[in-house]
């Protein structure tokens, strides 16, 4: 068996998904995602000039061999870039070999452990009452984990992923749009005065079932996260995400021994180089890689299995940037993983992004309940992709209120 060719498409609505499918010989297709956000065309670049050529002509079940050979064989290893073309490869070759057994790719991992796998939802406010809404409505449309970040008063700007205005809070994306990022201020003093107390009421308010999240997005310091996440114990967080950037690991260790507040991290790290010292050393609850920037199904299964020998349980990325495919690939981890925890969860759902990625995996009531169709389980329509072009975006960049550069 061998595959024949291989092609790249960079569009969706409204967001430049990467979708990578990977011809063979015997009529059988792959699918992967390649979509690093903000910077999606780079691994397209990656994936036509460079690997694409050494694809054709191998046998595209040695999937194993094949990661081996793209990861060791391109000498300059690892970073987002590569991983992510890396990654669409091996879901690609993943999404073939389900296909040749007839089987939905849990059952090559090892079978289902539960039927529905819990998801979060996105609640943002402009203020604390506007995020109060917008939780309430999640937990009336089922959700059981809900991720919480509101506006904080005399902040500048809106903080980290919240809406400017009051009531445009329900399904409330970063615009990212043009190549400029749009600047944010961002004032640590006023966020540790306020956030703990605002969780604090977001707890009494909702009572003691519906398991709260809150994302730092790497803004403190590692003394100040040690404190925050001492003051917010009994609110009792599902977790505390991206406390710190975690160049630095020893803050983490730091964290730990002033805090039992659940630690989440890992959405912008590419290998289990970055996170395997923090699993071991058991510093960390929640690992939160994805299919895409971790290189595909064959690492990430990998650091899901060594997470698993020291209780960190995973909670993998599901911005809006990863496409169906991808989302596919983890809701496949996700039904057989046995240290799984959660899965962020905000990209399905509308009818363009259905109609360019049909599938039948299906979400209710705050759990996803994966397909059992052969493979990824999910099709893409090339006649839909037709419709979409590239618009460039940039993530927001973070200043200090004297202007010096922050951490997004
Ligand atoms: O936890 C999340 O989903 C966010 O941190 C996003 O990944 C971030 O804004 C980059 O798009
Ligand atoms: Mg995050």
């Amino acid at each position: 068996m061998k595959i024949t060719d291989a092609k790249v498409f960079v569009g969706g609505p409204k967001k430049n998904y990467v979708t990578l499918k990977i011809i063979t010989d015997q009529g059988v297709y792959g699918l992967g995602d390649a979509t690093l956000n903000n910077r999606e065309t780079l691994p397209a670049k990656y994936l036509q000039d460079f690997l694409i050529p050494n694809l054709i002509g191998m046998d595209p079940r040695n999937s194993e061999d094949i990661w081996q050979f793209l990861y060791r064989g391109a000498y300059f290893r690892g970073g987002p870039i590569a991983m992510a073309a890396y990654g669409a490869i091996d879901m690609a070759l993943w999404d073939i070999k389900g296909k040749l057994a007839n089987m939905p790719l849990y059952q090559l991992f090892g079978g289902k452990s539960r039927d529905g796998a819990m998801v979060y939802a996105h609640a943002t406010g402009a203020d604390l009452e506007d995020l109060m809404d917008s939780i309430a409505q999640y937990v009336e449309e089922g959700y059981k984990a809900i991720r919480v970040q509101c506006g904080i008063p005399g902040m500048p700007t809106a903080s980290y992923a919240v809406p400017e205005k009051k009531g445009s809070a329900q399904n409330y994306i970063t615009d990212y749009t043009g190549i400029r990022p749009k600047v944010e201020i961002w004032d640590t003093d006023k966020y540790m005065r306020y956030m703990p107390g605002a969780l604090a009421e977001i707890r009494d308010r909702f009572g003691p079932d519906v398991h709260i999240l809150h994302d730092v997005h790497h803004r403190l310091l590692p003394r100040e996260a040690a404190e925050f996440a001492k003051a917010v114990e009994p609110v009792r967080l599902f977790w505390m995400e991206d406390p710190t950037p975690a160049e630095n690991q020893d803050a983490l260790r730091l964290i730990r021994q002033h805090s039992t507040t659940p630690i989440a991290i890992g959405e912008v790290f590419n290998s289990i180089w970055d996170c395997n010292k923090l699993i071991e050393n058991e510093l960390i609850d929640f690992i939160r890689l994805a299919a895409t920037y971790a290189g595909g199904i064959t690492p990430l299964k990998r650091i899901v299995d060594l997470a698993g020998l020291h209780n960190v349980r995973t909670g993998f990325h599901g911005a809006p940037s990863h496409s169906p495919i991808s989302m596919a690939a983890q809701h496949h981890l996700n039904a057989w993983a046995p240290n799984f925890g959660v899965q962020e969860y905000l990209v399905l759902g509308t009818p363009e992004c259905d109609a360019l990625f049909p599938s039948e995996h299906r979400m209710e009531n705050g759990m996803v309940y994966v397909s059992d169709a052969p493979g990824l389980g999910v099709d893409f329509d090339e006649a839909e992709a037709a419709r979409y072009t590239y618009a460039p975006g940039s993530h927001p960049v973070v200043r200090l209120e004297d202007g010096t550069m922050w951490n997004y």
